[in-house]
């Protein structure tokens, strides 16, 4: 089965509301200068929320084939939740897609399986789909090898979805994530196949056929290619390279680089 590859830019806490603004329109001139045909490469960035609000208007005005993401939603509805932001208000805003369980968020705010399973379902409610993160650490991947805890966090965090609930994997070990330091095509394919079992297993086949599969971690133009060639490898989840017009440019335009 064919899934249309996806490349997905997380600026993190990067630009503000005009930077944003900035960039996104020297991507959209690029794309076009480009061709490029969103039905062959699916393309989204997802921007700190106070810049939602501008790039979805800009995206809308000049009908850039850009999606639209957030890097994190509440698992609450709406309510006393001082500085969280639910799901509803960023389908609002036209969002796409929500990044949820992203190791800089399990890390730095002790966001636990059982969370992540929680903003899953919120974004799924809302008409969202969330962009499941998974990844093993250094210390992980030394004392159990590098498919068994993505493969656990992936199961975690699907658990609570309704049958046929549409979502997107992305595995980025930690170890690879702003270092340089990235995964060998072979390492990705490896576990990006082992969570394509996960998802057979607990989803079943079409599910499975079906979902797209992003590796992330120093992702760039130089190596994007080769993780695209492999059969498990759907796309890729960019972040210091997402917030370069022109490299973001050249990994979304990986095909001319080498056939795939
Ligand atoms: O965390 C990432 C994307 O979510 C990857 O970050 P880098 O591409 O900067 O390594």
């Amino acid at each position: 089965m064919s899934r249309t590859p996806f490349i997905a830019g997380n600026w993190k806490m990067n630009l503000d509301h005009l930077q944003a603004i900035a960039l996104v329109q020297k991507v959209a001139w690029a794309l076009k200068d480009a061709r490029h045909d969103a039905s062959e490469v699916e393309v989204a960035v997802f921007p700190p929320f106070t810049d939602l609000r501008s790039v979805q208007t800009l995206i809308s005005a000049d009908k850039i084939p850009l999606g639209l993401g957030a890097q994190d939603v509440s698992p609450h509805e709406s309510g006393a939740y001082t500085g969280d932001v639910s799901a509803r208000f960023l389908a609002k805003l036209d969002a796409q897609y929500v990044i949820v369980g992203h190791s800089e968020r399990r890390a730095g705010h002790g966001e636990t399986d059982e969370v992540v399973s929680a903003k899953s379902v919120a974004a799924q409610a809302a008409g969202i789909v969330p962009v499941i993160c998974v990844g093993e650490t250094a210390e992980d991947l030394e004392e159990h090898g590098a498919a068994a805890i993505p493969a656990a966090q992936l199961r975690a965090a699907i658990a609570d979805l309704p049958d046929g609930a549409e979502f997107v994997v992305a595995y980025e070990p930690v170890w690879a994530i702003g270092t340089g330091n990235a995964a060998t095509p072979e390492q990705a394919q490896e576990v990006c196949r082992a969570l394509r079992d996960v998802l057979r297993e607990a989803c079943g086949d079409d599910t499975a056929d079906a979902t797209r599969v992003l590796y992330g971690g120093s992702v760039s133009s130089q190596n994007v290619a080769a993780y695209m060639r492999q059969a498990d490898v759907d796309g890729a989840l960019v972040g210091g390279a997402s917030i370069k017009a022109d490299e973001f440019s050249r990994i979304v335009q990986f095909k001319k680089h080498v056939a795939v």
